[in-house]
């Protein structure tokens, strides 16, 4: 009578989405009956252990399994021996899977208890599993305070006092606003406990993720219309799981909040509404917030069903279902006063990744920043989006301006600032690279497998759904596409259409104007300018499209003029190409540095660069680790990179 969460009442909802596809494996029908676990006979122990180490597997390390409920949920209960003699059973199967259980809820039906319960792995100090969650809102939200709150363990005064220890640039402290893409981690144990211990007003990244078995990184993005670009780079560029849409109590649905809740559907980014500042809201005006967002949320536009959370079981019940993407539970919190902010931990708590295990594909890695660390050399850091990669594994990067790939040695990793010897699909990571410039890497370069045979390329065409233009968008129109981590601004060449307004789709065939990118059918894509956007897909790639065959190109930066230059000397064709063959020649660590060196006279803007933006918070983290009382901030500078330590 024990049953698996598919078993229950709502169980399509429950089951996680990489089971949904597979095929059962087993015949599980003699375990189904709800008092199975009571005492199972020793092939039914089996059995059940089997079937958790799959559902496991399938959750990456964690489950939420229910007790109590048969196949006929009518039926639903038992008493009160029975139930904690399944529990028992329940903690032995754990145990035997090197995990742990823990009671979410229980409640009493017509027949009897009922229980659901959150059987997660004791990972190894090395592994964690890792859920993104994209911060977004208006400015003034909150969204830095929350972060701040929920990190460091304590409670706001009202006055910024929490989110200064988020802020990363001088500006930003004086201000008040957030200009950068900003992470913060949280970690849970196997039992749901945070883990994160400010130590002198400071987290130990490492520290947190070795304790950890779920890490929680939050994106933190701009609210300021100034800094959309950021932050459409931050939902596209940093793979987010879930957005967590900020909204100030007082203030409303106002400013950028409906843009950035479109932009999170627009990228089907399953999207759950954090209201804050409840203590400082008079109730009329926080109903009314409250009643706008539903309408909001209802509206045509999000077709979402909004449900607001107010208990425990309020947050079992959205986080389990939560997969299914149309539901969006909604917080009201306040950071100065903490109320109902442990219902938003426990909630993070229960995220599960919705994204299958692709770790035995090719690799494919997307870089979405990179740093220059003393002593260390170059840093990329980004999403794995594909594969496992390890240490000393050759992976092909690129495309350069010219649409090359080069091969490059792995040569450290690092997870959250943890020395690692590997990383799967899913989890970010940052590589220290040898003997190649900073200033010749950028955002939307990749590093695959070299069994992908990778192109760059110029054109591809795209369905896109324009969202918002004031006017029409014709042939020859310019804007900003985000793909991934890529970001560059592509001309519209033609499409099958005289003209574009909102609310149309059509199919547009683009062009980048400054290089070649690597790309794949079916990626999303965003166009955008300013608030004018649209949002698509990529469906085809234009090969062999050379560089400046159809438009006028921009004038040749200096780096680009000396790459075209060197290229008339070593490449026959002007078209995208791959150097994989020449790259596989270079397994020997010298870290594919032969296109590099063809530029080795250009001028090193390293320095000043990585003084810039986020990388540009000052200097990276890692730079800050080498400074004696100067602690890093933001994820991958996990700059932590030192020498010798991975
Ligand atoms: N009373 C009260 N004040 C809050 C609460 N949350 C945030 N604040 C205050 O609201 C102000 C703005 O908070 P921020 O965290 O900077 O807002 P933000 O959304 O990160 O703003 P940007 O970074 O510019 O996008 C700060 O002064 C906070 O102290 C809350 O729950 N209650």
């Amino acid at each position: 009578m024990s049953s698996a969460v598919e078993k229950s009442p709502s169980k399509t909802t429950l089951v996680p989405q990489a089971m949904e596809n597979k095929e059962p494996q087993e015949d599980y029908t003699s375990i189904r009956g709800k008092t199975t676990l009571v005492s199972p006979t020793s092939e039914q122990f089996d059995l059940l252990l089997r079937q958790l180490r799959e559902r496991l597997d399938d959750g990456r390390g964690e489950t939420i399994y229910e007790i109590g409920i048969g196949e006929d949920s009518t039926e639903a209960g038992l008493a009160e021996d029975e139930f904690e003699a399944s529990v028992a059973t329940l903690k032995s199967l754990a145990s035997t899977l090197d995990s742990d259980c823990k009671e979410l809820r229980q409640r009493q039906l017509e027949k009897g208890l009922t229980g659901q319960f959150l059987v997660r792995k004791r990972l190894d100090e090395q592994d964690f599993l890792e859920i993104r969650v994209a911060v977004v809102g208006n400015v003034d939200a909150g969204k830095s305070t929350l972060l701040g709150v929920l990190t460091h363990g304590e409670l706001d005064n009202g006055r910024g006092h929490a989110r200064q220890k988020l802020f990363r640039h001088k500006h930003e402290m004086e201000s008040g606003r957030t200009s950068s893409v900003g992470n913060d981690i949280l970690g849970f144990d196997s039992i749901g406990n945070v883990v994160n211990k400010p130590e002198h007003g400071s987290l130990d990244w490492v520290r947190i993720c070795e304790r950890s078995a779920k890490v929680i990184t939050f994106i933190d993005l701009a609210g300021h219309e100034r800094y959309l670009k950021t932050t459409v780079f931050g939902m596209t560029g940093h793979a987010p799981h879930f957005g967590m849409l900020m909204v100030g109590a007082n203030a409303g649905i106002v400013g950028m909040t409906k843009e950035h809740l479109g932009l999170a559907l627009a990228l089907n980014v399953p999207v759950f509404v954090v209201v804050t500042k409840i203590d400082m809201c008079p109730p009329n005006v926080l109903t009314d917030t409250l009643r706008l967002l539903v309408k909001v949320l209802k509206s045509q536009g999000c077709r979402k069903v909004p449900v607001m959370v107010r208990s425990e079981d309020d947050v079992v019940l959205s986080a389990t279902n939560f997969v299914s993407e149309r539901l969006c539970p909604i917080f009201q919190v306040s950071n100065v006063s903490g109320e109902n902010l442990d219902l938003l931990k426990m909630f993070l708590n229960l995220l599960t990744t919705r994204n299958n295990a692709r770790d035995d594909e090719p690799a494919e890695f997307q870089i979405d920043d990179m740093y220059s660390v003393p002593g260390v050399g170059t840093v990329v850091s980004g999403t794995t989006l594909a594969g496992t990669i390890r240490l000393n594994d050759t992976l092909l990067l690129g495309p350069d301006l010219l649409g090359h790939f080069t091969p490059i040695a792995i040569k450290s990793i690092h997870r959250k600032r943890m020395p690692v010897r590997e990383v799967r699909s899913g989890q970010t990571a940052s590589f220290a690279l040898k003997k190649i410039k900073r200033s010749h890497l950028r955002k939307g370069m990749v590093m695959v497998a070299p069994s992908l045979n990778p192109t760059a390329c110029w054109e591809f065409e795209g369905e896109i759904l324009v969202l918002h233009h004031p006017t029409t968008i014709s042939s020859r129109y310019q804007a900003m596409v985000h793909c991934g981590s890529i970001r560059q601004t592509a001309s519209i060449l033609s499409m099958n259409a005289d003209c574009l307004r909102t609310g149309d789709k059509a199919l547009v065939h683009f062009r980048f104007i400054k290089h070649p990118e690597y790309l794949k059918p079916g990626q999303r894509m965003v166009f955008r300018e300013g608030r004018t956007k649209a949002v698509g897909n990529v469906l085809r790639l234009i090969p062999h499209a050379s560089p400046g065959a159809q438009l006028p190109r921009p004038k040749p930066n200096k780096m680009q003029k000396q790459q075209h230059i060197s290229a008339a000397s070593h490449t026959p064709s002007p078209a995208p190409t791959v150097s994989t063959s020449a790259s596989l020649a270079q397994n020997d660590g010298s870290t594919g540095q032969f296109e590099m060196d063809r530029r080795e006279n250009t001028p090193n803007r390293t320095g000043r660069k990585s003084r810039g933006r986020r990388g540009g918070r000052g200097r990276s983290s890692a730079d800050r680790t080498s400074s004696p009382g100067v602690k890093p901030l933001g994820e991958q500078n996990a700059g932590a990179t030192r020498p010798g330590k991975a």
